[in-house]
């Protein structure tokens, strides 16, 4: 027997948004990455080269780390891991960072977040030099970032600003919403937003009633780490919703999928445009670090190309 044509089951079988594919968007951008570290080398002989560094183990950090090797060699940069067990003290990680700051062959240094109970994340990224703190997160460039000024933005935060950029051209005017408030992403998103022109606002955990404020967001974006917190009603109709999160459930057939912060199959019926998980911001990451690397690499080089 067929089903009668409800409108609710018509827009569930057609759904409205379009997908914004930032895995197509990254490889773009690698790939023009690719070409920029070529015109370097030829012109200074140097290759840029990116430190990262992850102590014990932490699954979102292992899927980046994986993405993270294989891009960099795509784009022709050199990448060195360093693995360091859960028990490594701060003193130890201090003076490995001390070594990087200083090694010539090394323009970008990355350490993993979060570190495991007994390591300061603060101290450790602070102690990154500024010229080679890649991810932004030190004092000097999260100052940059609050006060306006040039300096290193966050990969993520950054690679979800290409896409609502390319998707929607001008944000000025937007009612932007960010659900989360951590410094890797919540934050770094608002002032970004707030510098292109949105009206920006930034819900967390103590926030009352998030899901009428999202309603409320031209622009959404969702950043907290909770799978499918937000359902197809938390979404304006016609919005761009940027999903950030990233979770590996477990299925039942005992085979594991990762998922976003935002309910995909309710959403896609309401948004204008939305990212996947994966190949939505995931990928932007990654091809924000090689640019964030290159272009360290060009100002410590002292060159322009
Ligand atoms: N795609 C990518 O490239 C990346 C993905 N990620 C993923 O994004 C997610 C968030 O990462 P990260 O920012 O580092 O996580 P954090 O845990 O550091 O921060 C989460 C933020 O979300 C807030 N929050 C948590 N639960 C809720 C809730 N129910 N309602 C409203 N706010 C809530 C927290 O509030 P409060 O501050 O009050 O505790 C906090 O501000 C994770 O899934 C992570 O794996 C992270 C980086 C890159
Ligand atoms: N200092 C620091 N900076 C970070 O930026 C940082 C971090 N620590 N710790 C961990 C989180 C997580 N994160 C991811 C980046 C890309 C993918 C990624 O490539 N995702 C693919 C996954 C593809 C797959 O493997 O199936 C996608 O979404 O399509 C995942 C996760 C960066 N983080």
């Amino acid at each position: 027997m067929t089903e009668p044509a409800s409108a609710e089951t018509a827009s569930v079988r057609n759904p409205s948004a379009r997908l914004i594919d930032g895995k197509a968007f990254a490889a773009n951008l690698t790939q023009t990455i690719a070409q920029e570290v070529r015109a370097f080398h030829d012109r200074h002989q140097v290759t840029p080269g990116l430190a990262v560094v992850l102590v014990g183990n932490d699954p979102a950090s292992e899927v980046y780390v994986r993405n993270k090797a294989l891009q960099t060699h795509r784009a022709g940069m050199r990448s060195f891991m360093h693995m360091l067990p859960e028990t490594t003290s701060q003193a130890e990680l201090l003076a490995l960072i001390g070594r990087l700051n200083h090694d010539p062959e090394i323009h970008g240094i990355l350490v993993q977040l979060p570190l495991p109970a007994g390591l300061d994340p603060v101290a450790i990224t602070n102690a990154i030099h500024p010229d080679k703190d890649v991810d932004g997160l030190g004092e000097v460039n999260a100052g940059r970032l609050a006060l306006g000024q040039p300096g290193i933005v966050p990969c993520t935060p950054l690679g979800c600003l290409m896409l609502l950029k390319s998707e929607l051209g001008g944000l000025r005017g937007l009612h932007a919403v960010i659900i989360g408030a951590s410094n890797l992403v919540g934050r770094p998103m608002a002032r970004l937003l707030l510098a292109e022109g949105c009206t920006v606002t930034v819900a967390h955990i103590d926030t009352r009633d998030t899901a009428a404020l999202a309603r409320q967001g031209d622009i959404l974006v969702v950043a907290t780490g909770c799978h499918g917190l937000v359902r197809g009603d938390w979404i304006k109709p016609g919005a761009a919703v940027i999903d950030v999160g990233i979770t590996r459930i477990s299925l039942p057939n005992g085979k594991t999928r990762l998922v976003g912060d935002v309910a995909f199959d309710e959403a896609v019926t309401r948004a204008g445009r939305i990212t996947p998980v994966p190949g939505g911001v995931g990928p932007m990451t990654i091809a924000c670090l090689l640019n964030n690397t290159l272009a360290a690499a060009r100002r410590i080089v002292g060159g322009a190309a």
